[in-house]
């Protein structure tokens, strides 16, 4: 049994963060654990409040896994601030994980804060360096690399800046673009640019996207995945999820975890 952990802000309304992860790694097969950064009262209407845990509550979860379990893959959400930042940091290093993937998760989809603004350098130095995959929506790019990105040159540019960084393979999202039609996913892998393209769904209900998608890539290469490999099963994951969204709630609601299995079982089924 593969095993990845979740390091990452809770999300009371179920639809992202630590629950969005776990529900993916589930459906992927794969043992889930999970390290909480921070308790948010959150539903699909937006982020009510943010309590963050102490960093010594982070690092003594991590130690509880590192000590016993041990992880194939390890993902980061929400972190919310430096000194989180530097103690998650310290701890990947203490046990050498290899298939580090971080989000680096900055505002919620209605616009309240999830990783104060002096963080942003914690997270450039200590931790995008022991990342093997970085997965920023557009926003989160610009941020990171100080750069407006418009065009798909843009993209190129700031995923080079990553590279740049240390970071290995650099997939930056595109939900946030301008392009009505499609919507596309861009990976660097330090050589090679390649696209991911789908369909843009017209929906209301994308709430957890980035997180389900950077937990598909976890859970992927904790399977054994290569990094497009697993890029490519994010991609297919979340437009099934997409597509068959859930109406929950009054606002933004979740995707449909369960999507993706329930079709390539339908598949299976077909082909028998
Ligand atoms: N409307 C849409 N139709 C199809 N695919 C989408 C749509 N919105 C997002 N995606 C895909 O979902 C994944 C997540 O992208 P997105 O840019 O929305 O992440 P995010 O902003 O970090 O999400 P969130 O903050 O809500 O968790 C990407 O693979 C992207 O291409
Ligand atoms: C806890 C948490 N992590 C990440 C996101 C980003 O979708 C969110 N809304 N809530």
């Amino acid at each position: 049994m593969k095993k990845a952990l979740t390091i990452a802000g809770s999300d009371s309304g179920g639809g992202a963060g630590i629950q969005a992860d776990l529900k993916t790694f589930q459906e992927l097969e794969v043992y889930g654990m999970s390290v909480l950064t921070a308790i948010t009262a959150q539903n699909t209407l937006g982020v009510h409040a943010v309590y963050p845990m102490t960093v010594e509550a982070v690092a003594k979860q991590i130690e509880a896994i590192g000590q016993d379990i041990g992880t194939d893959a390890v993902k980061t959400g929400m972190l919310f601030s430096a000194e989180i930042i530097e103690t998650v940091s310290e701890q990947l290093e203490k046990y050498q994980w290899e298939n580090v993937v971080v989000d680096p998760v900055m505002i919620a989809k209605g616009g309240a804060s999830l990783l104060q603004q002096e963080a942003i350098f914690s997270m450039k130095r200590s931790l995008l360096p022991l990342a093997k995959v970085v997965t920023p929506n557009i926003p989160e790019a610009e941020v990171l690399t100080d750069m407006v990105i418009r065009t798909y040159e843009d993209k190129k540019e700031a995923a080079k800046r990553l590279y740049d960084i240390g970071v290995k393979n650099i997939v930056i999202k595109g939900g946030h673009d301008e392009n009505e039609s499609e919507s596309t996913d861009l990976l660097f892998d330090g050589a090679e640019f390649y696209t991911f393209t789908s369909k843009r769904i017209q929906t209301m209900n994308t709430h957890g996207t980035g997180c389900t998608f950077s937990a598909v890539i976890t859970a992927e290469l904790a399977r054994g995945s290569n990094v497009y490999q697993a890029v490519l099963t994010g991609k297919d994951f979340i437009q099934a999820a997409i597509e068959d969204g859930l109406v929950i709630g009054q606002g933004n609601g979740p995707t449909n975890h369960w999507a993706y299995r329930k079709r390539k079982y339908i598949k299976e089924l077909a082909g028998s």
